[in-house]
């Protein structure tokens, strides 16, 4: 058995008065990350983790910004089409584990709802999706809630 680990990262702007959509739920707030897609923060870092592990480029290069039909896409959606590529290079995605760096609001309730979507989204048990988050102590562009920061790893394997 094989095994590969992928590394993702991914940050969006936060404006007033815009939907936020972390890890596939809508988080109520009074501002929200904004982006091409429906700019999940989350779920993109977990995107680039898989592309990563299986050597596939970034989600930039499969789903670029510049492609309408992106525009507005549920994240979920991207999420399950890079699993998709990562299976017809042969690998299983084994699991997933992020972070999230956002100052407000708290998203500790709304964790096993993102974890649910997730898991769903990319073929895992929810056991297989971990989520975390920290907030950045008030500091820089975290801190001054302009900004939402995701950081992933995930575990993929195949019969050689
Ligand atoms: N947006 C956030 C940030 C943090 N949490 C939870 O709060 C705990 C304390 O965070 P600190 O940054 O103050 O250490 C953290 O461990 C998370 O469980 C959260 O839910 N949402
Ligand atoms: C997902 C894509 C495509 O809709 O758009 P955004 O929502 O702007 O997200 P980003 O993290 O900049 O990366 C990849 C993009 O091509």
């Amino acid at each position: 058995m094989k095994i590969k680990v992928g590394f993702g990262f991914d940050v969006h702007q936060l404006k007033e008065d815009h939907p936020f959509m972390l890890g596939g739920v809508q988080v109520a707030h009074h501002s929200g990350a904004f982006g091409h897609s429906d700019a999940d923060v989350l779920v993109h870092a977990i995107c680039d983790a898989l592309l990563g592990a299986a050597n596939l480029g970034d989600i930039g290069h499969h789903f670029p910004n510049t492609d309408e039909r992106w525009r507005g896409i549920s994240s979920l959606v991207l999420l399950t089409e890079c699993v998709r590529l990562l299976n017809d290079k042969g690998w299983t995605l084994g699991n997933v584990d992020a972070m999230l760096c956002l100052e407000a609001p708290k998203i500790k309730p709304y964790i096993p709802q993102m974890k649910e979507h997730i898991a769903k989204a990319a073929g895992l048990s929810v056991d297989d999706v971990s989520i975390k988050a920290t907030t950045n102590e008030t500091m820089g562009f975290v801190g001054r809630q302009e900004g939402v920061v995701a950081y992933a790893v995930c575990l993929i394997e195949r019969n050689q």
